[in-house]
């Protein structure tokens, strides 16, 4: 058999299950999930190697209309992953609702063979499934519609199969032994702000950003500082809260994660900046890696 290669896209809105779904695909922790909205920001990619194939998903940003630089940013991301895919995995909440006609003509529009799967289905009645693929089978005419539990891992087991059906014969893309183009740092980075979205309310985990400083690895121990950007004193404040007790929870949370993902002892250092209003400006925002 030839070998076979391509890119898969993970497309939806926010907090419908896509991290989830990849990592479930994946088998492994690569992308942050948390409860709260919009919590991936970057062009994630999972990489499923074996030796006839090699799968490149990318997890998207939640697809939203831009409100500031950030957003704009991140609706590029959606685009950008929407031009090289092979295939799409549109995932849809079972209880979402769809008002969002111009993302959707985006993706019918696109040409690249499309794949809906409507997620959480775990949570409704069997007369909405039926009800929601028959309005997705209307709406987008997908070539297939699966009703599946990310998280329960329940009827993913036709995807694999699906997907190299309609993979390209390719030379593999990427080294077979990396499951992903992002360096440790990126997943050590990842892993703090999944736990700011933990640890705080409202606005603080939204106007908070994280900078792996130092990533230094010595014998049996790798030494990491980062630098959690905030974009005012108050906020500040609330971070490190009182006698610094909230940043140190975050900060052995994060450790005790990072350990498990690299697989040994660190050394972590937090610090809190303040840069007012960050998110509007475009330099910090190359320099943190959301390039447009
Ligand atoms: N009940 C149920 N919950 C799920 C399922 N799949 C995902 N979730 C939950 O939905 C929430 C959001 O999941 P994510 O995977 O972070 O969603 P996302 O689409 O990647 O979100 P963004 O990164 O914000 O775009 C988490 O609390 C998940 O545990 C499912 O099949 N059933």
């Amino acid at each position: 058999m030839a070998h076979k290669a391509g890119f898969v896209s993970i497309i939806g809105k926010p907090n419908v299950g896509k991290s989830t779904l990849m990592n479930a695909i994946v088998g492994e922790k690569l992308s942050i999930i948390t409860p709260k909205a919009q919590t991936t920001r970057h062009r994630i990619l999972g990489i499923v190697n074996s030796e006839d194939y090699q799968i490149v998903f990318s997890d998207t940003p939640g697809i939203i209309k831009p409100k500031y630089e950030l957003q704009d940013s991140m609706m590029s991301a959606v685009s950008l992953s929407l031009s090289d895919a092979d295939l799409i995995l549109f995932v849809t909440d079972i209880h979402e609702k769809h008002d969002e006609n111009d993302v959707l003509e985006k993706i019918a529009n696109s040409n690249i063979p499309l794949v809906v799967l409507i997620n959480k289905i775990d949570t409704a009645t069997q007369e909405l499934v039926a009800e929601k693929t028959a309005f997705w089978q209307e709406k987008l005419n997908p070539l297939y519609i699966f009703a599946i539990s990310a998280l329960h891992q329940y009827n993913l087991e036709g995807l694999l199969p699906l997907i190299l059906e309609h993979l390209p014969e390719h030379p593999a893309y990427y080294d077979k032994e990396d499951l992903t183009d992002r360096h440790l740092r990126f997943f050590a980075s990842e892993i703090i702000r999944e736990k700011i979205f933990l640890n705080y309310q409202k606005e603080i985990p939204y106007s908070t950003e994280v900078i792996i400083t130092s990533f230094k690895e010595e014998d049996g121990l790798t030494r990491i500082s980062a630098e959690i950007i905030v974009e005012r004193d108050s906020q500040k404040n609330i971070l490190i809260g009182k006698g610094g007790s909230a940043l140190k929870k975050v900060g052995t949370e994060a450790r005790k994660d990072i350990e498990k993902f690299i697989d040994q002892k660190i050394f972590l250092q937090l610090f809190v900046k303040v840069i007012p209003d960050w998110r509007s400006k475009k330099n910090y925002l190359k320099s943190f890696g959301y390039d447009s």
